[in-house]
């Protein structure tokens, strides 16, 4: 397990699945530091995407999740943090290639789009799926 937490965040449509995913990290064993929202009431996306992108470009927390209704707002939010790479990913696939050739340390996923259990399994594929390194390594290192 990793020492810092998993840091997760979510606007108003991403916040069922945020608080759900919450859940499963604490049930596979991990710390989770849950940066809001905090209900189902309507706010912006961009603070939230921006929240937890601080929390990971600060060294606060070294892989995050972001969820908002498409996902599409709050990884645009997040991908403009120095040191961020927000993946959004709607199925097991892309998050684990988003992980072996992209070394994502934020997942961004759509609440209003995907369903809660191929949501968990995104979530399990972004925490167990290692960066494969090598030819990908040099143009990571382009992304900043
Ligand atoms: O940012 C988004 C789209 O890229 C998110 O899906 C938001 O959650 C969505 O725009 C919120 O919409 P609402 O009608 O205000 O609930």
């Amino acid at each position: 397990m990793p020492d810092k937490p998993i840091a997760i965040a979510s606007d108003h449509a991403g916040y069922e699945l945020k608080q759900l995913l919450g859940e499963e990290l604490e049930r596979l064993g991990y710390q989770v530091l849950d940066l809001g929202t905090d209900g189902a009431g309507s706010v912006d996306y961009p603070d939230y995407g921006y929240k937890l992108a601080e929390a990971v470009s600060e060294g606060r927390s070294d892989r995050g999740v972001v969820v908002c209704g498409t996902g599409i707002g709050i990884s645009m939010a997040a991908n403009r943090v120095p040191k961020v790479r927000a993946a959004l990913c709607h199925d097991v696939t892309s998050t684990r290639l988003a992980r072996l050739h992209n070394d994502a340390n934020v997942l961004a996923l759509g609440a209003r789009l995907i369903g809660r259990e191929v949501a968990k399994d995104c979530l399990k594929a972004f925490l167990e799926t290692a960066f494969e390194g090598g030819r990908h390594e040099k143009r990571v290192a382009k992304l900043g």
